[in-house]
């Protein structure tokens, strides 16, 4: 591998990187948070390891790699083995503590009740760009480079009904990412289990597309993710504003442009009904007695959408987002 490497770099006269190394490069420069940027050194260290062992092979050639380092008793190679795996250990002690961070953030955005909403595809497919079109979050910045986005962030926006929903902004996939760079991905696409709802990004105007797409599903199956959400994800297909004369075929995606804003109502809608679905929430219209305690009951334990004041009785129609089971309570209450 490096012999390849440096006969290509001595017949071409420019450095030569394989594919693992320009990934790394390329994570590394976009790396934002800790939590990336140790992932990225976990990633690194097979790397550094297959580089050590031609350094030593090298240093053999020369006699050197085996001998014993002065009084220690344990060779070069042992000695520089022995720092990797503590590297290693002591940025995986570090993950773990970030994990369960994690871990504690998921369990009380499950308290607050906000369904969550994972939008993944391949790199540069616009999931940023789709996400800032759906929230108007203005601190999102979509760019046209590979893996722009590194850390899974979570920005709120709102539903036709005036629901908020949590959009996941989740790392894009690649083909033929190197294998020891999606197991440490992967731990950062946990989150994937614990949505409500899996919007999948394609590119429609990338010649690869129909690929990307079996890859993406692929994944996503190995994910082991509840069957419902895996039969509920919403395929979008964007950048239909780059494709002359887009022919959209296929009735069970929805076509969008997320830099022009075009089809954000008609995916605004899909989403909210395959959360609503998959939530068990309802959406209805309960009339209540202004001076009774139903009002401020549904504003605790619902979400108050709007009122209609009916003067005549002191009643009101009020329009609310309740799951399930706090409308069961609803009615044990108020209307035994
Ligand atoms: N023409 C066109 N360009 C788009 C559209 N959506 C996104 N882009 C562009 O595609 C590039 C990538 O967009 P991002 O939103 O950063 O893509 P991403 O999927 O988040 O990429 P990663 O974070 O790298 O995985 C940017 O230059 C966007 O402006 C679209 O509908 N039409
Ligand atoms: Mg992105």
């Amino acid at each position: 591998m490096r012999l390849v490497q440096k006969e290509l770099e001595s017949a071409w006269g420019v450095k030569v990187f394989d594919r693992y190394s320009v990934v790394l490069h390329i994570f590394r420069f976009n790396a934002r948070t800790k939590e990336a940027k140790l992932q990225i050194a976990l990633a690194e260290i097979p790397y550094l390891r297959s580089q050590l062992k031609n350094e030593v092979a090298h240093l053999d050639q020369q006699g050197g790699g085996s001998r014993y380092i002065m009084g220690s008793g344990e060779t070069f190679m042992e000695v520089q083995q022995r720092l990797l795996k503590e590297r290693e250990l002591k940025i995986r002690g570090v993950l773990e503590k970030l994990r369960r961070k994690r871990q504690l953030l998921r369990t009380k955005r499950k308290r607050r009740e906000f369904p969550i909403i994972s939008v993944m595809g391949y790199t540069n497919c616009g999931k940023t760009t789709l996400i800032k079109a759906l929230t108007g979050d203005s601190g999102l910045h979509p760019r046209n480079q590979l893996f722009a986005t590194l850390d899974v962030t979570t920005h709120a926006g709102l539903m036709p009904s005036r629901l908020t929903v949590l959009y996941v902004d989740t790392i894009g996939f690649l083909s033929q990412l190197p294998h020891n760079l999606i197991e440490s991905f992967s731990a950062t696409l946990e989150d994937v289990t614990y949505s409500d709802v899996i919007v999948h990004v394609r590119d429609i105007s990338h010649p690869e597309s129909t690929n990307q797409k079996v890859n993406v599903l692929n994944v996503l199956q190995n994910l082991q993710l509840p069957t419902q959400l895996l039969d509920s994800i919403i395929e979008v297909h964007n950048k239909i504003d780059l494709v002359e004369g887009y022919q959209h075929t296929d009735p069970n995606a929805v076509a969008v442009s997320a830099l022009h804003g075009l089809g954000m109502q008609e995916l605004k809608e899909k989403i909210e009904e395959a959360v609503l679905q998959a939530t068990g929430k309802l959406i209805l219209t309960i009339q209540v007695d202004l001076a009774g305690p139903q009002l401020s009951w549904l504003y605790k334990e619902a979400t108050v959408q709007g009122i209609d004041v009916l003067p005549e009785d002191g009643l009101a129609n009020v329009r609310v987002i309740i799951s399930s089971s706090a409308y069961g309570k609803y009615k044990k209450l108020f209307q035994p």
